[in-house]
């Protein structure tokens, strides 16, 4: 095989990748590597860097140091044969307002499809698979955001591309198209496409996404499954008891309780963040009993990705 070893290294390989947007640093040595059959999330707040990442990986933007390598090539402008295998799907709607459903999709996978026969079942398919077969011959002023949204989806895919790159495909989008959308991408995946996935919605990353990088400032500060990330900050479980009337010795008593490392509580609620181990709920609730303190409801969260966030950053992933 000509060029790098991808099998080894990830068909999508960034290494110290830096933009600049004149004195802005919009990614500052961005590491990443995308191995082939995942769905892969960049998952970061707004403005982290995920657009300015997928730009330079399309070579659609010059960036200042560092390197890209594709399907093991160098990524340039002019790598057509790699960007004959990428399938993308930008973060505002591209499609032609003059033309039908079914002719947006037949006019962009033209652009690699020769065929007519063979482009036309691709179309089919591509209709069937965003849900789109009763507006093939609407214009696409006439959709809804979230149709709108199915049709630039399939505008990017039709052409079953080997890497499929959506950059927040589900912003502004309604929970039934929102959920038509992941399923779909699953399906791709499943089918044999790569995915790269930037979203700032942590929950749609957590469902979809077998390997995640977490950005920040254009870095990325974290990578691997959901269970590695949150395998790698200090919080093991969260334990909320809420309707609770406490007193500040028994505040004392609780942090100092085994496996307990931060203790908030307001508006008598009681949030208790514990470190990885068992029974975690149990010790807190069999305090409570022991000290006669009636309480209401009671739950215990496993971490999340923003937990993940939190703790490395100090700040909430959400805006
Ligand atoms: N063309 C540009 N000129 C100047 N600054 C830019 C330009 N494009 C992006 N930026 C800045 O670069 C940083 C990274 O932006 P980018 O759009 O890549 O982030 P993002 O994570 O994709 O956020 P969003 O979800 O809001 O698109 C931001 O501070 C943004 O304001």
């Amino acid at each position: 095989m000509s060029g790098t070893d991808y099998a080894k290294e990830g068909i999508v390989h960034i290494e110290n990748l830096v933009k600049r947007y004149g004195s802005l640093v919009a990614l500052d040595h961005l590491n990443l590597d995308i191995r082939e059959g995942e769905i892969f999330g960049l998952l970061g707040p707004n403005g982290s860097g995920k657009t300015t990442a997928i730009n330079c990986i399309l070579a659609l933007l010059k960036y200042d140091k560092g390197s890209i390598r594709i399907f093991g090539k160098e990524m340039e402008p002019d790598n057509y044969e790699a960007k004959r295998q990428i399938g993308i799907v930008q973060q505002n709607v591209a499609v032609f307002d003059e033309f039908t459903v079914y002719e947006n999709i037949d006019y962009f996978c033209g652009l690699y499809i020769n065929d007519r026969k063979k482009r036309k079942q691709l179309v089919e398919e591509a209709i069937a698979f965003v849900g789109l077969e009763d507006y093939r011959k609407i214009r696409p002023k006439k959709l809804s955001g979230g149709l709108l949204r199915r049709l630039n989806i399939a505008c990017g895919i039709a052409h079953k591309p080997r890497l499929i790159i959506l950059d927040e495909p589900t912003v502004a989008v309604d929970p039934q198209s929102r959920n038509r959308i992941l399923e779909g991408i699953q399906q791709l995946n499943r089918q044999g496409s790569t995915i790269i996935y930037t979203s700032h919605y942590m929950e749609e990353v957590e469902q979809i996404c077998t390997r995640i990088a977490i950005m920040d400032h254009g870095r990325s500060i974290a990578s691997g499954t959901k269970e590695q990330l949150t395998g790698m900050i200090k919080t093991g479980e969260k334990v909320t008891v809420e309707a609770v009337v406490l007193k500040e010795e028994q505040l004392v008593q609780i942090r100092e309780l085994s496996h307990v490392f931060k203790v908030d509580y307001e508006n008598d609620i009681l949030r208790v963040q514990c470190t990885e181990a068992k029974h975690n709920l149990v010790r807190i609730l069999r305090y409570l009993e022991d000290q006669e303190i009636s309480f209401g409801r009671v739950y215990s969260e496993l971490p999340t990705l923003n937990d993940v966030f939190l703790e490395i950053t100090g700040k909430e992933l959400r805006d």
